[in-house]
């Protein structure tokens, strides 16, 4: 069997991560994981640690760590035949080395983006709530104007994407992330990737993934749908 790969991407809310990922699956074939889909799918099918999760989430709260791993890592045991790219965990050091007793990681990317940047994109950011369609209106807009173009349903804002939630949610990352992006760089697995455009962060990360991936494990490796 081909070897597999797994890789995580880490950044600030608005750093990319969708974005990102979403091109890696394509051009690489890996299954495309993220955690708020996992959450979201373990509420809509009333699972345990839906039911619970869903009680913070409604907070406005992260997860718990007992809970995330509860949800993520059986999944993980799923993949274990896959190449996958995680988007959204491990959000802290825990889950980090919860992750870590499950699987070897081969590459970390980390996005640092300026605030200013962040800002302006989020407070451009609508989102197709039942499918996770992201959209900017000056980078991506939809082809309706507050329209999702799969299935025309209105697009909506979240509240922690204005400005005044943001500044406390780039503290908060920066303080939990800190611990993470030390324990992988100390690993180092850690490929960091600074800018303003992710156009012009991509062809780097294109480049390297292209020297990391087995080309094998493109071919072999089955997209998987996520919901
Ligand atoms: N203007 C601009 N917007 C971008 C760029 N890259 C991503 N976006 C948009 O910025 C927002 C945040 O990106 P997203 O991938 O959701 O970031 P995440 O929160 O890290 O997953 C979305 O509305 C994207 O469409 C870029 O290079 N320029
Ligand atoms: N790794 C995680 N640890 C704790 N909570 C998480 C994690 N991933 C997702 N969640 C929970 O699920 C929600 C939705 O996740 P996500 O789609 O990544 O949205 P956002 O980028 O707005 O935080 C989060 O706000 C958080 O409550």
């Amino acid at each position: 069997m081909a070897k597999l790969f797994r890789a995580v991407i880490m950044g600030p809310p608005g750093s990319g991560k969708g974005t990102i990922s979403e091109r890696i699956a394509q051009s690489f074939g890996l299954a495309r994981l993220s955690s708020g889909d996992f959450v979201r799918e373990n509420i809509a099918a009333n699972t345990d640690a839906g039911v619970l999760a869903k009680t913070y989430i409604e907070r406005g709260l992260l997860v718990p760590d007992h809970v995330m791993t509860r949800l993520l890592l059986p999944r993980l045991e799923e993949m274990t035949r896959h190449s996958w790219l995680m988007d959204g965990f491990p959000r802290t050091l825990a889950q980090a080395k919860a992750l870590n007793s499950t699987c070897d990681l081969d590459l970390v990317i980390s996005l640092n983006i300026p605030y200013e940047t962040l800002k302006e994109r989020l407070s451009d950011r609508w989102i197709h709530p039942a499918s996770g369609r992201v959209y900017n209106m000056g980078f991506n807009p939809p082809h309706v104007q507050g329209r999702d173009d799969i299935s025309g349903e209105p697009l909506i804002q979240h509240d922690d994407d204005k400005p005044e939630a943001l500044v406390a949610r780039l503290r908060h990352y920066k303080d939990v992330a800190k611990p993470i992006i030390d324990l992988y760089k100390s690993k180092g697995i850690l490929h960091t990737f600074s800018g303003t455009e992710t156009d012009r962060i991509w062809p780097y990360i294109n480049s390297l993934l292209s020297t990391k991936i087995p080309s094998t494990s493109q071919t072999d490796t089955q997209r998987i749908p996520m919901p």
